[in-house]
């Protein structure tokens, strides 16, 4: 580790590290300067090969040695770096393209000495694996202005001088400290651009610090010249809460501490080489990760003391091909050594350990290693324990195969109660069996060992359960006519307020009509959902993927938002209910037909724990079902119940006064939105009927619709053609209801549509002339009236009274669903509901 500060050192000086994707080409590599700009410190600019360079060096080197043809690669090589050097040094003011053209010359020469020697000096292959940071550090430089701009090119190999060790590329700080200072002392304030990931050895010879081993040389060098700052460009936008690609929702880290940048980094996010982080944070340097193509973005800033953050897990990760290894035994409970013994065989054996694990019982001791040394590890644990075997003190030594260790990392989990509970619950309700366990006593990272089938599942289940509010609800909406279109738009006014006063995160996942379907990751925009089924991402309908999608097994809710009318995705709710899918329904089907479905339907809501709500079906955004509940849980006797239960036809009757054709009338329902899809629904008095019996239903009666006498308004011969024919023969409806008008007229009566649920079961539904002082005289409009008539409400009825029609009405009474489902869920997790004077 570093001793004395750096002599010649200028006060301040910046260390900015480029890696491959930043100089991917001309352009990327020409753009370094831009990004320097804002920076008035001293610089050292750490560059790395051009992209996917040194893979091509190894490779070539190992073709070499195989005695194939590296010629092609090499000439591909050197074309994409001169091309890079014509268009850097247009004006050939640095030689530029004849300075590479020499590198790889030299290039030639050691490849041609690999393939004719197998023996070849390590040296060698050294100089070939790194020859492409020497590369683009001339590149580099020369974009930079070269000298005359104030820039040196330092090859590291003269001032950095390293040792490999069991444990890794070692530093001799005090040689390199010496070096680096003569360095500077011969380039006294200068900046200058440095080769990353190579070195030299003690006796002078070229080495590397191992694959990626840029960001540890920038490291060094940021400790060597005692460097305020240290940026690391890459091409994403930092440290990230999980690897992206698993975990659509990942986020950005703002901030992380050394301890936890160290954790994540071994653990395999990939952004940081894991040897980074020691030289900088002996020194207290601040290292930022930044992207290249993003440069307006913050970063990740990881220093000393992080920002602590809302959660107390700052990332998760993932380390695949893995395996268990346990060594089982009651002889060697309490015995001394056993554990060491273990260890220094595997040593022995060469295999490296990633966790352990033992119970307090010491029946057992197990510890995950590398899948390609699992062999190899239990050979040596059965050759080391071979005499407690053989007399039984120990009895097996077992591999379990397919395993990947999960780690979650934070410094918040120091002290605080709850963070394993929390992550176990995610992986539990996700249905991840866990293999093994490992905390230290540093408490900052927790580590499960799991079958690697469930990693995914795992990793996604442990994010939501840290980064999702309690309250995140993945919404799947099914059917997007006028009462789901009217849905979205309420939801696309109100949902940023409820994320951001009360944690309420209804992220809509999914979204299908009856022919296509949209499924999203990340959610997708309520005002935009409509557009989404019409592009390329919607594919064919299918109501099972589409449920398993909303109910997917890493987030914590689902719930399926039906506005169809259609009786085919009713019949999934007992399937959905059955798999905790919430359901929320304007749709009258389930909760009118068949009565084993009903029956099923509450069945798979007790096993399952789904919730079913469907306040919207009567009275649409009224509290009619709500109020019956309300009487019923509080233990009061239902009666009856009477009074208007149609929108579209109180609307009729209410406007009905001769001067226009019935007809008429009944289109400018259609079009207000007041009608069923088949209009005949409420004319027939179908629509009103079903009602009635999920009214009945709800009391507790075993009403179908078939019991209910219904009078149809639909003459006989339109009851059985088509939608559209009906719609084409509407007017054959005008004859039979002026003639019921002109009756009812002539007794001083008005007519209405009426339904009734008797005390003694009898449930009834149809057109009557009643009296001007009746209450179903005095509605407006859509009015529905509805009438409880109970044990407490005997002499004057229960009232519920107002519009009963209509899609924003309706998308109302099932956005209170919604909102009742997911505050709900809030409570039983013990977050917070909605916050009193929040406003929702
Ligand atoms: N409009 C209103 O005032 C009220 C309506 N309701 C109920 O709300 C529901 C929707 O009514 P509206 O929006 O007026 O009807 P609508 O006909 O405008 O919309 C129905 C939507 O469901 C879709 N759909 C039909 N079958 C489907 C399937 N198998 N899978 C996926 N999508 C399917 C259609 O493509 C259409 O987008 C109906 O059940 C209705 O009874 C309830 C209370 C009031
Ligand atoms: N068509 C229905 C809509 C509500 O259920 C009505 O008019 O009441």
């Amino acid at each position: 580790m570093p001793s004395a500060p750096a002599s010649n050192e200028p006060s301040s000086c910046h260390v900015h590290k480029f890696g491959g994707s930043s100089l991917a080409d001309a352009a990327r590599i020409c753009g370094i300067a831009a990004l320097l700009d804002d920076d008035a410190a001293t610089r050292l600019v750490v560059v790395s090969a051009m992209q996917g360079t040194t893979n091509s060096l190894v490779a070539l080197a190992d073709m070499a040695r195989a005695g194939d043809d590296w010629q092609p690669g090499w000439e591909a090589l050197r074309q994409r770096h001169l091309q890079a050097a014509a268009a850097i040094d247009a004006q050939e003011r640095f030689a530029l393209q004849a300075t590479l053209g020499d590198e790889f010359d030299g290039l030639h020469r050691n490849l041609q000495a690999v393939a004719v020697d197998d023996d070849v000096d390590e040296r060698i292959r050294a100089r070939i694996h790194g020859l492409g940071e020497i590369l683009s550090s001339r590149l580099v430089h020369a974009a930079l202005g070269g000298e005359a701009a104030g820039w040196q090119r330092l090859d590291a190999r003269e001032v950095l001088v390293v040792h490999p060790g069991e444990m890794g590329v070692g530093v001799d700080w005090d040689q390199s400290r010496r070096r680096f200072a003569q360095w500077r002392a011969r380039h006294p304030g200068c900046n200058a651009v440095v080769t990353g990931y190579i070195a030299s050895d003690a006796q002078g010879h070229a080495t590397t610090l191992g694959r990626n081993g840029s960001d540890y040389s920038a490291a060094i060098f940021a400790s060597l010249c005692n460097a305020d700052a240290l940026t690391i460009w890459t091409d994403v936008d930092g440290v990230l809460s999980a690897d992206p690609r698993l975990v659509p929702d990942a986020v950005c880290l703002p901030s992380l501490s050394y301890a936890e940048a160290c954790e994540l980094a071994y653990f395999g996010a990939k952004v940081l080489h894991p040897q980074t982080l020691a030289p900088v944070q002996s020194r207290g340097i601040p290292l930022r990760i930044r992207n290249t193509l993003r440069p307006q973005a913050p970063g990740t800033l990881i220093e000393a003391r992080a920002n602590a953050g809302d959660v107390p897990v700052k990332g998760l990760s993932l380390v695949n091909d893995l395996a268990i290894l346990e060594l089982i035994g009651s002889g060697m409970i309490g015995v001394p050594g056993t554990a060491e013994k273990l260890f220094a065989a595997l040593h022995g054996a060469g295999v490296s350990v990633t966790m352990i694990s033992q119970g307090s019982s010491e029946h057992s001791i197990c510890c995950v290693v590398r899948a390609d040394q699992a062999e190899r590890g239990r050979a040596a644990i059965a050759a080391a324990f071979a005499e407690a075997m053989a007399d039984q003190r120990t009895q097996a030594v077992r591999v379990t195969a397919d395993i990947c260790v999960l780690a979650a990392v934070g410094d918040g989990m120091v002290g605080t109660p709850g963070v394993a509970a929390r992550l176990l619950g995610g992986l539990a309700q996700a249905r991840v069996n866990v293999r093994a366990i490992a905390q230290g006593a540093s408490e900052r990272n927790i580590s499960l060992a799991i079958a690697r089938a469930d990693a995914t599942r795992a990793l996604r289940a442990a994010h939501s359960a840290f980064w999702l509010s309690p309250q995140f609800v993945s919404v799947g909406i099914i059917g997007p006519g006028q009462v789901g279109r009217a849905l979205l738009s309420q939801l696309s006014a109100t949902l940023p307020r409820l994320r951001s006063q009360s944690r309420l995160d209804l992220r809509i996942r999914a979204i299908s009509d009856s022919r296509r379907m949209v499924l999203s990751e990340t959610g997708l925009n309520p005002g935009l959902a409509l557009d989404a089924l019409r592009d390329d991402t919607a594919q064919a309908a299918d109501l099972d993927l589409f449920a398993a999608h909303v109910r997917a097994e890493h987030l914590p809710h689902g719930l399926i938002i039906d506005c169809s009318a259609s009786d085919a995705v009713a019949a999934k709710y007992p399937q959905w209910l059955a798999a905790g899918i919430h359901v929320v329904t304007p749709n009258k089907h389930a909760g009118s037909g068949d009565w084993t479905r009903y029956a099923a339907i509450r069945e798979a809501q007790r096993q399952g724990g789904g919730r079913f709500l469907y306040e919207a079906t009567v009275g649409a955004g009224l509290p009619v079902i709500l109020t019956l509940r309300n009487l019923l849980d509080t233990g009061d006797v239902l009666h009856g119940i009477d009074g208007m239960l149609s929108g579209t036809l109180a609307w009729l009757f209410n406007r009905f006064d001769g001067s226009q054709p019935f007809s008429t009338l009944v289109r400018e329902a259609q079009a207000l939105g007041y009608t069923e899809p088949d209009p005949r629904d409420d004319l027939s008095g179908l629509d009103v009927a079903r009602k009635l019996v999920i009214l009945a239903r709800e009391a507790g009666r075993e009403l179908s619709v078939e019991d209910v006498e219904v009078e149809s308004l639909v003459p006989l011969e339109l009851q059985q053609v088509g939608r559209e024919e009906f719609l084409a023969r509407l007017h054959e409806l005008d004859a039979p209801m002026q003639a019921r008008l002109a009756a009812a007229d002539a007794q001083g009566l008005g007519l209405r549509h009426v339904a009734q649920l008797g005390q003694d079961g009898r449930a009834r539904v149809g057109l009557v002339a009643l009296p001007a002082d009746h209450p179903c005289r005095h509605t407006r409009l859509t009015d529905n009236l509805v009438q409880f008539r109970s044990l407490r409400y005997t002499d004057n009825a229960l009232v519920v009274l107002g519009p009963g029609a209509g899609p924003q009405v309706t998308a109302a009474g099932v956005f209170g669903d919604m909102l009742a489902i997911a505050q709900s869920l809030g409570a039983q997790t013990g977050a917070p509901v909605i916050a009193a004077g929040a406003g929702a």
